[in-house]
């Protein structure tokens, strides 16, 4: 049963290979209606013989010629995307044409050129497609012209009147045999596209969302082409950076290194999102992330300590277990930001200003397994937290700014 669906699949794709899926689409359905016909044909033909074979000889073999030339059909898909369509159109409307003429309009033969007008919407989409228009438009003509002028059977094959009635009911069924594998393929395209749409949709909604925080996806989700931008009086930001991992590249193969950094980010991750801290982006071995935007937060120097401390013991456990010499280097500042989003093409959530640069200034200036943080900040955490003075530093672009070392919180 699989090999004669395989070989079926295989033959009603035969010279669609090569063409844009849209194109394939059209070149199958004229596959599967070329296949239909063809085996209608042949089913009449020996229907015609069963009944009397020396009567109906003419018609028999131009039926069986016809099968052979419909299918034909998909050798001309080769030569280019028309000349299956137009070929097919040709011999259908010939062969049709010819079929009402011998056995008249009361055996129903016309009703397949509605059948088939409807497919050409189906396969075409009534586009202003010159093939699509006359397709739809000269089987309508053939198929009207037959039913106003109830066109009479050739003498000779005139049937009597049961078996016309017969062959009526029959050719009915098949146009609804036909017209329910068109209709199910129409159905099956549209679910298609749907389901590959919401993959689609779901897919680019969780790349946002991963990328940026809720809020700001929701918002480029409604207008991605509005401006994200604004100012947060109050936030805390932390540079966090893994110091001494520069020599685990020199240990350890490039798998296991990354995968140790892959482990250490992640859980760095994990108490960042534990205390509402925005992570923001990491780069090589610096972790940065904030508090205090997109929403306000009251606390967001308190959460920053938090997650420093956290880190610290991560970054130690680390160490310890896959002996390797890091410790974690710091800098926390407080003040106000402007977080949003840059760009359109790849768009991420960044924050800038001065409290950023100094956060970035203390980290780099911190000694490795040091915890750097800014006066203002240590004034939002005093009664809480301990520090020990470092005293006044002089900072690139900063001039002399107090620094101070947090050690841990108070219990
Ligand atoms: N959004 C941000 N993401 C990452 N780093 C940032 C961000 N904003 C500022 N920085 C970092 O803060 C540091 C201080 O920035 P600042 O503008 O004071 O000086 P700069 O002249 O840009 O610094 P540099 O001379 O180190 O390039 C820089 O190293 C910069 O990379």
């Amino acid at each position: 049963m699989d090999w004669l669906k395989l070989r079926l699949f295989r033959w009603l794709e035969l010279g669609t290979e090569g063409y844009a899926i849209h194109t394939r689409r059209r070149l199958i359905v004229i596959n599967v209606l070329i296949t239909f016909v063809s085996a209608l044909s042949i089913f009449y033909a020996i229907f015609f013989a069963i009944y009397d074979i020396n009567t109906f000889k003419l018609p028999i073999i131009f039926m069986i010629v016809m099968a052979a030339l419909f299918l034909r059909t998909p050798m001309l898909h080769n030569q280019g995307r028309y000349y299956g369509d137009l070929y097919n159109l040709t011999v259908w409307l010939i062969y049709g044409g010819i079929l009402v003429h011998l056995f008249g309009s009361n055996s129903g033969i016309h009703y397949f050129f509605l059948g088939g007008a409807a497919g050409a919407i189906l396969i075409f989409n009534l586009s202003r497609n010159g093939v699509s228009v006359f397709s739809f438009l000269s089987q309508m003509l053939i198929f009207f012209y037959a039913e106003v002028y109830r066109i009479a059977p050739r003498d000779a094959y005139a049937l009597p009147q049961n078996f016309e009635y017969t062959m009526f009911i029959l050719n009915i069924l098949f146009l609804l045999v036909f017209h329910y594998c068109l209709i199910s393929y129409a159905v099956y395209l549209s679910k298609t596209a749907e389901t590959s749409l919401t993959k689609e949709c779901e897919y680019s909604n969780r790349l946002l969302e991963n990328m940026m925080p809720p809020l700001i996806s929701n918002a480029l989700k409604s207008d991605p082409c509005k401006t994200i931008a604004k100012r947060h009086n109050d936030a805390t930001i932390i540079f966090a950076k893994i110091a001494g991992f520069e020599h685990v590249y020199d240990t350890k193969t490039p798998k296991e290194s990354v995968e140790l950094l892959t482990r250490i980010f992640s859980e760095f991750d994990r108490i960042a999102q534990a205390h509402g801290l925005e992570k923001i982006k990491t780069d090589g071995a610096i972790f940065m992330a904030g508090a205090g935007f997109p929403l306000p937060m009251k606390e967001h120097a308190k959460n920053v300590a938090l997650v420093a401390l956290e880190m610290r013991d991560v970054v130690e456990k680390f160490a310890t277990e896959s002996d390797v010499d890091i410790s974690l280097q710091c800098g926390v500042h407080s003040g106000p930001v402007v977080a949003g989003v840059i760009g359109t093409h790849k768009p991420f959530y960044d924050v800038w200003g001065d409290t950023v640069n100094l956060a970035a200034r203390l980290e780099t200036n911190a000694k490795p397994n040091h915890i750097q943080v800014s006066d203002s900040t240590r004034q939002l955490l005093t009664d809480r937290f301990s520090f020990q003075k470092r005293g006044r530093v002089t900072l690139k672009g900063k001039g002399k700014v107090e620094i101070w070392y947090l050690i841990d919180r108070i219990t």
